[in-house]
């Protein structure tokens, strides 16, 4: 076993000074950065990826534990440094020796720096597979699920992108995305699954930063004016949202920056300054101002227009969105009578698609902007029988249990904590002829199934889908029918 310093890897990789360890593979030469202090050693080793583990990381033996390597592929011999600290145990991919099959060069030339996407050394096929793989083992005591709904174009497909602004070692303007798990910018031009407009909106401010006496925020000095750039694109209207997120009201310059913008995209048909003085992860303040137009967009989902505020949800790949939507609704097997719940509703967008094929739709949502747009979204689209309110899914369920309120249809689409027991055991109490469960984690879906089948349903279909390419996350749709 060979012993060997790791690297680091800064924010100024494109400027010039580069840390990267680099590694060869039979198909080609990649860039391949470590995320460890200079000072922490390693032991390298030669190991062989037994298989993928739910992140898409491969697994190895070693020395009688069981290690996670990212980036390596099942049946892959690889040589890796292995970290010890204590007894925590950490491994890194220095070399593959034998490549897999399913192995492809990333297209996009930041992967190996960038934590936005986990998958990309993967073919599309090796992709699909594998998140076939993660819903079948996880939903295995209900049966099997159907093939994943996979996408043609896997790429340029988020409608929502979201850059970070600061400042490199040599003190020049940098824009980016972070590194995984670090708040460390990694500088790039393109994202390959962002929308290529949003990527060339925020060039054109990279370039008026160089430009002008506007400053990126620095997290550390906590000086300077903009934070992040959030940017929000209806697929289908070619709406644009700009929100400058930035860590004080006062912008100097406001004016000749909108002029700026508007000139070199006309596309753009709202922006906004959204104002975060606070130092913590979450990107959107509480306080925003309209710097033009209408402070939101609409854009076009299963034939219904959909007004999108800045801070309010809607589903980043509306290809995807509208197989999965078709999925549930179908699932939810509607015939014009029932009452539908819409839980986790957001702008509205599920319970409005299924409205038309409902007798009554009831949403609820945490957000208020969100329950605005869903008031709105009801109105602009003509729809009267679907009423929207605003709080806490869980309370809101306990209180119409005990009313004794009844539900035919549940349709619940929780954030990726899962649901509650407050509204599990509601729903129980409701006892709705279906529920209709989608979710952007498969585990705590897997978690709150459990439940549900404990107290009266039985999982009667699943069906994955491929809302998130090129990343390990996976989307997946169940249908619940109550035991007679
Ligand atoms: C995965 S999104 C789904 C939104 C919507 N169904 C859609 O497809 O666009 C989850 C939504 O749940 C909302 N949410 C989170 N926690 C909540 C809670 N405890 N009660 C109600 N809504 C909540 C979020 O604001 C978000 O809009």
């Amino acid at each position: 076993m060979k012993k060997s310093k790791n690297k680091t890897h800064r924010a100024d990789q494109h400027s010039g000074k580069q840390n990267s360890t680099q590694y060869n593979q039979s198909k080609g030469k990649h860039k391949k950065t470590f995320g460890h202090k200079r000072s922490q050693k390693s032991i390298t080793a030669e190991v062989t990826c037994s298989g993928l583990n739910d992140e898409g990381k491969g697994i190895v033996q070693w020395n009688g534990k069981q290690l996670e390597v990212p980036l390596l592929l099942p049946g892959e011999k690889a040589e890796v440094n292995i970290f010890q600290k204590g007894r925590s145990v950490h491994a890194e991919l220095s070399r593959v020796i034998s490549s897999a099959e399913e192995r492809v060069d990333p297209p996009c030339p930041y992967y190996y720096e960038c934590g936005g996407c986990q998958l990309q050394h993967m073919s599309n096929q090796a992709q699909s597979r594998f998140k076939q793989k993660t819903i079948d083992t996880l939903m295995k005591p209900y049966g099997k699920p159907e093939p994943i709904l996979t996408m043609d174009h896997p790429y340029d497909y988020r409608n929502k992108s979201h850059t970070t602004f600061g400042l490199n070692h040599n003190r020049q303007v940098i824009g980016g995305l972070y590194a995984q798990n670090t708040h460390e910018i990694i500088p790039m031009d393109r994202c390959l699954i962002h929308d290529p407009k949003a990527d060339e909106i925020v060039q054109t401010i990279k370039d008026y930063l160089k430009n002008s006496k506007m400053q990126p925020y620095n997290e550390d000095t906590r000086q300077g004016f903009l934070r992040h750039v959030l940017i929000k694109v209806g697929k289908v209207s070619g709406e644009i949202m700009v929100v400058l997120v930035a860590a004080s009201s006062e912008f100097k310059g406001k004016k000749k920056f909108v002029k700026t913008m508007r000139q070199a995209h006309p596309d753009i048909t709202t922006m906004l300054l959204n104002v975060n003085k606070r130092d913590t992860s979450v990107v959107l303040g509480d306080q925003e101002q309209v710097l033009f137009g209408k402070g939101t967009i609409t854009d076009t989902l299963c034939g219904l227009e959909f007004e999108i505020s800045s801070k309010s949800f809607y589903q980043i790949n509306p290809v995807q969105t509208e197989k999965l939507y078709g999925k549930a609704i179908e699932m939810a097997g509607l015939t014009g009578e029932e009452t539908v719940i819409d839980a986790y509703c957001g702008i509205g967008t599920i319970g409005l698609v299924a409205s038309g094929k409902a007798g009554k739709v009831i949403g609820v949502e945490a957000n208020k902007d969100a329950v605005r747009d869903a008031i709105r979204n009801s109105k602009r689209n003509g729809v009267k029988n679907a009423r929207f309110y605003q709080g806490d899914a869980g309370e809101f369920m306990v209180e119409m249990a005990a009313r004794g309120e009844q539900a035919d249809v549940v349709i619940m689409d929780p954030p990726r904590s899962g649901s509650d027991e407050a509204f599990l055991s509601s729903v129980v109490k409701l006892q709705p002829k279906r529920i209709v469960y989608v979710s952007c984690n498969p585990e705590t879906q897997a978690r709150d199934l459990e439940y549900l089948v404990k107290n009266g349903f039985n999982v009667e279909g699943i069906q994955p889908v491929d809302m998130f390419p090129q990343t390990y996350h996976v989307e997946s749709v169940a249908k619940l029918v109550r035991k007679v």
